[in-house]
């Protein structure tokens, strides 16, 4: 075993999550009740949305949070908490209600896809894990469904299958990452463990390795295909790929044929696969074998699947490694989520800074989706909890612009896309299949803006704040600015 993962420790946390439990505590601040915010200022890989992901586990790790004795023993040796606060310790649980985004919807800046309301020392030490597990899973979905946009934009179709396991960050990055992926859209993994976890289809092909261990490549391929005549998908570039692993596989395709059995498929690892697969296509096609499907490999993206398919390429399956199990590449590598403190007691709290991007929106909210007579996605609108729904006409300001505002269009449906999902601690919910949140996010995706799923400078889906929210948030940035001599 290499470990179990680390959420759902009580020490998954940032020391100073507790050394400010410490503090709350001795003032008594710790059971006054606070609202975080979870939300993110930038959508990843400079896109237009995100893949909401990982609630499930962040969920999860939450209903089972203790203090065990091992903890409270390290705590301890540390020297820095007193014996009433580490025996209060040994009590804490997470008692607090958490409203969510359903998994696998698309999200956009600035919202809050996740809100904590509970005692303050509850909802403060979460802040660590819960960013942890739905930064990452977050990140990857969208990196997956942005591969599955790009694959899908051929007319031919192609499927994203996830080949990271090599390439991800450990092994508990690399079990989140295929979950997130198939959230995404992936249709497969080549992770067995992350298959058995979560019911998912193990697929892949063969490597290099094998070919290299037999006498010729024909001996290779036929060796493979005699002990999964229905499941073999041939290796094509250990040596070349048209002089000799296409003829080789059209040999064994034809053996097959001839033994009642079908050749599933071969794959390309390398060579300019715009080229490649529109040779093998032909060959294939040319041959009698329309069926056998083509599948790609090697450092790809999303930019170069769409080259390939530019290129007039015929991948049927792109298997992707790095750049989906990492969200390697441009504006990737990590999400900026954040959580934030916007009320305690009832009272808005809010972070004030000189970068407007920055600064936070006080209060317990509601966020409204305007769909279409269509169901096409429109334009999201933050709102306090108990204000109005927006109305036609009405003005909406942007939450980094104090200067940006647009009215509300007349004609649209509008939804409040979030659920409780935990209350007093206990999950409201069973947990949902990951196919289901695979069809959510499929569904959502294809109701955003064209200009929006863009995989370069996509179209500003608009995020707004409705205007008692704002006059709020003025009469609150007037008083810190008072109160602070600013
Ligand atoms: N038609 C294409 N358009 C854009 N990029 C492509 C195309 N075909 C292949 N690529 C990408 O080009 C990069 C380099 O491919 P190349 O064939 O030179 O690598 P390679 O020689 O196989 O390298 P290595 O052996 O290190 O994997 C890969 O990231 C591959 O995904
Ligand atoms: O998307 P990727 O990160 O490229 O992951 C997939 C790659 O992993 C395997 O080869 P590997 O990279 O281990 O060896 P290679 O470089 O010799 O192909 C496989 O043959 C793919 O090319
Ligand atoms: O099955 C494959 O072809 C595979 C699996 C992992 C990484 N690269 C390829």
């Amino acid at each position: 075993m290499m470990g179990a993962s680390p959420l759902g420790s009580a020490l998954f946390t940032d020391l100073y999550q507790l050394t400010m439990l410490q503090g709350y505590h001795e003032a008594g601040l710790h059971t006054q009740t606070a609202i975080f915010d979870l939300y993110f200022r930038r959508a990843p890989f400079q896109g237009g949305y995100a893949v909401w992901a990982g609630l499930d586990p962040a969920l999860s790790a939450l209903e089972g949070l203790r203090f065990t004795d091992r903890d409270l023993a390290y705590l301890e040796g540390t020297g820095l908490f007193r014996p009433a606060f580490l025996s209060a310790l040994r009590e804490w649980r997470f008692t607090g209600q958490v409203t969510a985004f359903p998994e696998g919807r698309v999200v956009f800046p600035h919202e809050p896809l996740l809100t904590v309301r509970g005692p303050l020392w509850e909802a403060q030490l979460i802040e660590t894990a819960l960013l942890n597990v739905l930064n990452f899973q977050t990140l990857i979905a969208t990196k997956a469904a942005r591969l599955v946009s790009a694959a899908q934009a051929s007319p031919h179709g192609g499927e994203v299958v996830e080949f990271g396991a090599r390439r991800a960050q450990g092994p508990d990055g690399a079990l989140g990452a295929t979950r997130a992926a198939v959230i995404g859209g992936a249709t497969g993994t080549s992770n067995v463990e992350a298959a058995a976890r979560y019911g998912l289809r193990a697929t892949g092909t063969h490597a290099h390795a094998w070919v290299e261990a037999f006498p010729t490549e024909l001996d290779a391929f036929r060796a493979y295909a005699r002990l999964y005549p229905d499941a073999t998908t041939l290796l094509l570039d250990t040596f070349d790929t048209l002089r000799s692993g296409l003829p080789n596989a059209l040999t064994v395709a034809r053996e097959l044929r001839g033994a009642g059995h079908e050749l599933r498929g071969v794959r390309l690892d390398s060579g300019d696969l715009a080229y490649l697969s529109a040779q093998v296509r032909a060959a294939l096609d040319g041959a009698g074998f329309p069926d056998v499907q083509i599948v790609a490999s090697n450092d790809l993206s999303e930019f170069v699947i769409e080259s390939v398919i530019k290129g007039g390429g015929r991948v049927d399956v792109y298997g992707v490694g790095t750049q989906l199990a990492t969200g390697g590449g441009e504006g990737g590598g990590a999400l900026g989520g954040v959580f934030k403190l916007v009320a305690l007691n009832g009272e808005g709290r809010m972070k004030l800074t000189g970068d407007p991007t920055k600064a936070s929106v006080p209060g317990d909210k509601r966020v409204w989706r305007a769909y279409t007579g269509q169901g096409g996605l429109v334009m999201d609108v933050i709102t306090g909890l108990h204000d109005a729904a927006p109305q036609p006409g009405e003005r909406v300001s942007d939450p980094t612009n104090p200067l940006g505002s647009r009215r509300v269009p007349a004609g649209l449906t509008w939804v409040d896309p979030r659920v409780v999902v935990m209350d007093g601690g206990v999950r409201r919910q069973p947990p949902e299949p990951l196919t289901d949140l695979q069809s959510r996010a499929r569904a959502d995706i294809a109701a955003l803006p064209e200009g929006t799923r863009r995989l370069l400078n996509p179209h500003r889906y608009h995020v707004s704040l409705g205007a008692p929210l704002q006059a709020r948030r003025d009469t609150l940035i007037a008083r810190l600015r008072d109160r602070h001599g600013l």
